[in-house]
């Protein structure tokens, strides 16, 4: 469904390269939003931005490593630059890594990979926040969405240590700004999808989905615009009374 419910509103969306950003990015142009996209990988953030730009949206784009304070805010300025201030922020881009197709044991994770992984997962959602807050706070206007997953409250075998715990922070997080920005005219929420099906999945088993999908109420796996659509409505006029929560983005599935 096409219709203006962000007109007028510039939001950014952080891992737009590709995935779930790359359909959150584009809902909101759907959606009458200017939205800029950032990306560690300046080739797939350069080739949505055209693609969108291309369909007659308003977008700006800049490549930018979330777990450098600096990247963040050269980003901003320059997007802020190109479309105007930003009023909502999608802090989505994150990471899992797999070694030989498997999470890493917390008996064998080297530390600099446990840095890597809280630097993008959770202190890359701080970077922006730390950087688009103070504008949003002198407008008295902003809306935040933090991506966490169901491994921030649920044990899921196929993600490590790292991985668990930033989401999990991402929670704590997520509602503190809720608390803290409340005040000021901005919400904050996260949410928590199960197993969407984005390049992130690639290395996981058929039968390893499918045992989720048992165990899935709705019996199947999530899409990308399923957690595009539950973004949009957090940042919607329809959410105006609502922050500091989570919402599972999941099938039914692991319902905590
Ligand atoms: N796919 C899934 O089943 C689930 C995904 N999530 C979360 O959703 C978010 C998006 O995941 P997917 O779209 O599946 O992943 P993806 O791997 O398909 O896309 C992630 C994007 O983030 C970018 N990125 C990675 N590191 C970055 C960095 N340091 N700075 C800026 N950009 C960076 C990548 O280049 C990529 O374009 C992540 O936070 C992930 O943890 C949560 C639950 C389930
Ligand atoms: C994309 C990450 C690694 C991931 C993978 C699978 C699930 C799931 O099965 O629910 C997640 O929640 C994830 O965050």
């Amino acid at each position: 469904m096409t219709h203006s419910r962000h007109a007028g509103r510039t939001v950014m969306v952080t891992g737009a390269g590709g995935g779930i950003g790359a359909a959150i990015a584009r809902l909101y142009c759907e959606e009458g939003a200017a939205v800029a996209l950032l990306d560690a990988d300046a080739d797939k953030v350069q080739q949505q931005a055209g693609a969108l730009r291309d369909a007659g949206f308003a977008v700006a784009w800049a490549q930018a490593d979330v777990a450098s304070f600096q990247d963040c805010a050269a980003a901003c300025e320059r997007v802020q630059g190109e479309l105007g201030p930003i009023d909502t922020l999608i802090n989505n881009a994150g990471v899992s890594p797999k070694h030989h197709g498997a999470p890493a044991p917390i008996w064998t994770m080297a530390p600099e990979e446990w840095q890597r992984v809280v630097d993008i997962n959770l202190n890359g959602s701080f970077n922006l926040v730390r950087v688009l807050v103070p504008g949003m706070v002198e407008r008295r206007f902003g809306r935040i969405v933090n991506m966490s997953s169901v491994a921030g409250s649920a044990f899921l075998l196929i993600v490590a240590a790292h991985y668990s715990a930033t989401k999990a922070a991402i929670i704590g997080f997520t509602r503190h700004l809720a608390g803290e920005l409340g005040p000021f005219g901005v919400t904050a929420n996260a949410l928590a999808p199960g197993r969407i099906e984005t390049p992130l999945l690639k290395t996981v088993s058929a039968q390893a989905n499918q045992t989720v999908v048992d165990e899935t109420p709705l019996r199947r796996l999530g899409t990308p615009l399923e957690v595009a659509r539950a973004a949009c409505f957090l940042t919607s006029s329809e959410s105006d009374f609502i922050t500091g929560q989570v919402v599972d983005v999941a099938g039914g599935w692991l319902m905590r």
